[in-house]
């Protein structure tokens, strides 16, 4: 039968990548969707900007909303200081499946938490099935109609504290208007844009960081 494209970018990277070099495995995947077929990871441009956010953050609890393949969540686990954690929220349960494959080939399953399932359900649940208090950093790259409610929902659930950073992939292309003018004006936040271009492309995108001031 005919394979996918997460289960040819998986390939790739077990073809390409040494296992346990999280930094070979996100080279694997930009050489792939550069050189064989684009796919929605956050890509190495604005990847560098997530690594600088991140390095500055230094966060010891973070959330990604949507993981796809995991390339975002090997890039950000790679920078992770040792006792943090990411927990990865993804409902398509064979998107998670080759995303378990490529953060086991990283190595980082230690510091990863593939949790299946929607945002919706999971963000109010956080507290009580993970311990979780707060998140230092929420990295929101799903359906981008949805950024705008998880942000209100993590609000409502508590799980943001003064200073907790949230960064959003595609504020521009495929776009997030609502999420923006949210941030963008809320005196709940303080915001940054970080003007970049879509993975693998010249197209125009960015990030939108925005810190919670409580
Ligand atoms: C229902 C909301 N809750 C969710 N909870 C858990 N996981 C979710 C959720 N939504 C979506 N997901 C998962 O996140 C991922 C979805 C990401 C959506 N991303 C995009 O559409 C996207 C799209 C583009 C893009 C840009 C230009 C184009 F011409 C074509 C595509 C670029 C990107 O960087 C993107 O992130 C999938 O793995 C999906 O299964
Ligand atoms: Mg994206």
């Amino acid at each position: 039968t005919q394979s996918t494209r997460p289960q040819r970018l998986l390939h790739a990277v077990q073809k390409n990548a040494t296992r346990g070099d999280p930094r070979s495995v996100v080279k694997a995947i930009d050489n792939f969707c550069r050189q064989k077929e684009w796919a929605m990871n956050v890509g190495d441009e604005k990847g560098c900007i997530l690594d600088s956010v991140v390095s500055e953050v230094n966060p010891v609890t973070v959330l990604e909303l949507g993981t796809y393949c995991g390339y975002s969540t090997v890039r950000i686990a790679s920078l992770l200081p040792p006792r943090a954690k990411i927990i990865t929220l993804e409902f398509n349960p064979d998107y998670a499946k080759i995303a378990r494959q490529v953060i086991a080939w990283a190595g980082l399953e230690d510091k990863i938490q593939v949790v299946e399932g929607p945002s919706g359900e999971w963000i109010p649940k956080m507290k009580e099935q993970f311990g979780v208090k707060t998140f230092d950093l929420v990295f929101l790259d799903h359906w981008k109609d949805r950024y705008l409610p998880d942000t209100k929902l993590l609000e409502d659930c508590g799980l943001l504290r003064k200073g907790s950073i949230l960064l959003a992939d595609n504020v521009i292309c495929p776009g997030t208007p609502d999420y923006l003018e949210y941030v963008r004006n809320s005196p709940r936040y303080k915001s940054q844009y970080f003007k970049s271009h879509l993975e693998y492309t010249k197209a125009e995108d960015g990030l939108e960081k925005s810190v919670f001031l409580g």
